[in-house]
C-alpha cells in the first residue's frame, strides 16, 4: 500500500484560495498512491485564529470540500484531506475542526469533528467545539483510525480506535516547531502501544507568528521510523504492509493483556 503525506507549508503570504488550487494540483499529481493525506486545517492555518469564522466552510459543498473531492478523483486515490473550519448547521452554526476522506471516485465517506481542542480557553479551544465520535474509515486496504494533531496526546482515544479496529493512525497536525521534540516521541508512543501504523503528517511555515514543526513522519507498528520530512514543504511517500499490524499483534501479543475496567483508585487520605 503506498502512502503519501503532503506536508504543506501555511505561510501569511499566500491566500487561502491560491493554496487550495496550488494543493488541489498537488493532490491530482499524486495517482499511482493508494491513499493521499494533507494536514490540519492547510487552507486557514491551524494558529490563525482570527481567520476560522471568516474560512468556516459547510461540509459537504464548501469549497476544500469541492475542490478535495475533484482532485481525489482526479488522481483516483483515497485521500485523507486533512481538515477544515467547518460550519455546523445554521448561519451563525458551530465551528468544528473536520476532516475529510474521499474515496478515489470523489465521494466524501467519511468525516471526523477533531474532540480534543487546543489552546486553553483560548484559540481553538474557545472558537470551535468539540466533536464526540470516534471514526474509523476502513478502505480496501486497510482501516484508518481517525485522530487530530492536539488529539495525539490522549492515548484513550487511540484505545478506542484500535477497539474499533485501526490498523493506519491517520493523524493531520499543524504542529508548532517548539514542540517538535513531543510530535516525535508521542507518535511514536501512539505507535508502539498499538501496535499500528502512525501516519502523522504536519504542515510546515509559519503563520500567526508560529513557525510549524513539519516532520511529518511514518512509523512502523514496531515503532521504526519508516520515513520523516524535513521542516519544508515535502511529499513523503512510504510503501506500507497493512498485514503487519496483525502479524506484529500475534507475534508480541500485549493488547491481549490489557485488563479492561481498571479498579477506580482510592484517594490518598490528606495529611493527618
Ligand atoms: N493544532 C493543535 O492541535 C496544536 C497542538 C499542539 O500544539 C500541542 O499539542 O502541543
Amino acid at each position: 500500500m503506498r502512502v503519501s503525506l503532503l506536508q504543506i507549508a501555511v505561510n501569511n503570504n499566500e491566500t487561502v484560495e491560491s493554496r487550495r488550487v496550488r494543493v488541489a494540483a498537488l493532490v491530482s499529481a499524486q495517482a499511482g498512491a493508494d491513499l493521499v493525506v494533507l494536514p490540519e486545517l492547510w487552507t486557514v492555518g491551524a494558529f490563525a485564529a482570527d481567520l476560522y469564522d471568516a474560512g468556516a466552510e459547510p461540509v459537504p459543498g464548501g469549497p476544500t470540500a469541492e475542490a478535495m473531492s475533484a482532485a481525489a478523483l482526479d488522481a483516483g486515490v483515497w485521500l485523507h484531506a486533512g481538515s477544515v473550519v467547518e460550519r455546523g448547521a445554521g448561519q451563525d452554526g458551530p465551528l468544528y475542526n473536520t476532516s475529510l476522506v474521499f474515496s478515489p471516485d470523489g465521494e466524501l465517506r467519511h468525516t471526523y469533528r477533531k474532540i480534543h481542542r487546543f489552546g486553553f480557553d483560548r484559540g481553538e479551544a474557545a472558537l470551535m467545539a468539540a466533536g464526540h465520535e470516534v471514526v474509523t474509515a476502513p478502505l480496501p486496504q486497510a482501516t484508518l483510525g481517525l485522530a487530530t494533531c492536539y488529539d495525539l496526546r490522549f492515548p484513550e482515544l487511540f484505545r478506542l480506535l484500535v477497539d474499533a479496529g485501526a490498523q493506519l493512525l491517520v493523524i493531520p497536525a499543524g504542529w508548532p516547531a517548539r514542540r517538535r521534540e513531543h510530535w516525535t516521541l508521542l507518535a511514536r508512543a501512539r505507535a508502539v502501544e498499538s501496535q499500528a501504523y502512525v501516519l502523522a503528517c504536519g504542515t510546515a511555515g509559519t503563520h500567526a507568528d508560529v513557525e510549524l514543526a513539519g516532520h511529518s513522519i511514518v512509523i512502523d507498528p514496531w515503532g521504526v521510523v519508516l520515513a520523516e520530512a524535513g521542516p519544508g514543504e515535502e511529499v513523503l511517500t512510504v510503501d506500507l504492509d497493512p498485514a503487519l499490524v496483525g502479524k506484529t499483534r500475534a507475534d508480541f501479543p500485549v493488547l491481549r493483556d490489557r485488563v479492561l475496567g481498571m479498579p477506580t483508585p482510592t484517594p490518598a487520605a490528606g495529611p493527618s
